[in-house]
């Protein structure tokens, strides 16, 4: 069940820690339940870099080989699910690097969206771009109030690619997604729930776990290759289409990336959190 010999088993009441000292994320199993918390910890906002986002994979393959009843996705920052893409993977790049980071980014959604178990994020912060692109690979998501969701891609001068569309319109009307998308429009937690962008309010982030344990509950007496069976059916055409084109994602991210006016971009906006940050 476990698979890294660095691998720590704690408990904390009823539910056993499984975490590697140097990990990015943490894997909770509720031993009443039998559904899995990842959550994430990245400092200071969970941006998503290659270490995280390697951390993530490994953390959604766990739950797939232990046999958790479900999977809740969360953070430990009160105020961030996630940032989204860490910003400096891709400003500036190291060649190999990126690769890497892209590849995994692949893995990530491959692994979250197509995940056998069922799944639900605990929205507990902000959680722009590819802190939405998480969240809406999941099946269900609760969100905390006052905070923002959303893909803002054409924002920041970037364009979403296909699959973080699929995410998106899984959840979303298309003339909904297609509108926000070309917006880059981020939604308050209030207007995210009049769309459908998430399904239930929480005002605390154990109320969210809450609500996503009962989400998750609700399948206890669905037998569980059949449910996994129909959900992959749904999702087979949107994950087929990016393991088929894995390679020319990747060269298309690398060069649409690398345009001199994306750099700009991306170090115009950098300053400008960086800027907002010092104020
Ligand atoms: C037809 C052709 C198709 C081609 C398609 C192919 C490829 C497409 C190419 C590219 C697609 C790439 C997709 C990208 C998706 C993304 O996820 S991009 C990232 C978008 N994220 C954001 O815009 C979020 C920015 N951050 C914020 O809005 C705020 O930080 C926050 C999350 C709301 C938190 O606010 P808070 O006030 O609490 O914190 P600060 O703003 O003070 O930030 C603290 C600290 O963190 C740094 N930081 C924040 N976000 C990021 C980030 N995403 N990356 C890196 N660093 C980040 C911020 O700068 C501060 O740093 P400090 O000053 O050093 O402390």
């Amino acid at each position: 069940m476990l698979r890294s010999s660095l691998l720590t088993l704690t408990r904390i009441g009823s539910n056993r820690l499984m975490s590697t000292a140097a990990k990015l994320t943490t894997v909770e199993v509720n031993d009443k339940t039998g559904i899995a918390t990842l959550t994430m910890c990245r400092p200071p906002v969970n941006g998503l870099n290659l270490e995280l986002l390697k951390d993530l994979s490994q953390s959604i393959d766990e739950i797939e080989s232990n046999k958790s009843r479900g999977l809740i996705l969360t953070s430990s920052n009160p105020t961030i699910f996630s940032a989204g893409l860490d910003i400096l993977e891709m400003y500036k790049p190291d060649k190999e690097r990126i690769r890497a980071f892209w590849t995994s980014l692949q893995d990530v959604w491959l692994a979250l969206y197509g995940s056998s178990v069922p799944t639900a994020a605990a929205i507990n912060g902000h959680s722009p771009a590819g802190g939405c692109l998480l969240a809406t690979s999941c099946e269900y998501r609760v969100m905390l109030p006052k905070f923002t969701i959303g893909l803002n891609e054409t924002q920041l001068g970037i364009v979403a690619p296909k699959w973080f569309m699929s995410s998106f319109l899984s959840v979303l009307p298309r003339r909904i997604a297609e509108r926000a998308l070309n917006q880059g429009r981020m939604f308050t937690t209030e207007e995210a729930l009049q769309v459908g962008l998430i399904d239930e309010v929480a005002n605390t982030k154990e109320e969210a776990i809450e609500k996503c344990s009962a989400f998750i509950g609700s399948f206890a007496k669905v037998n569980p290759l059949a449910r996994a069976l129909t959900k992959q059916q749904f999702r087979a055409a949107d994950l087929q289409q990016l393991e088929n084109e894995r390679v020319q994602d990747l060269e298309k991210f690398l060069f649409f990336v690398n345009q001199p006016a994306v750099q700009k971009g991306l170090g115009l906006y950098l300053e400008s959190l960086k800027k907002k940050a010092k104020n």
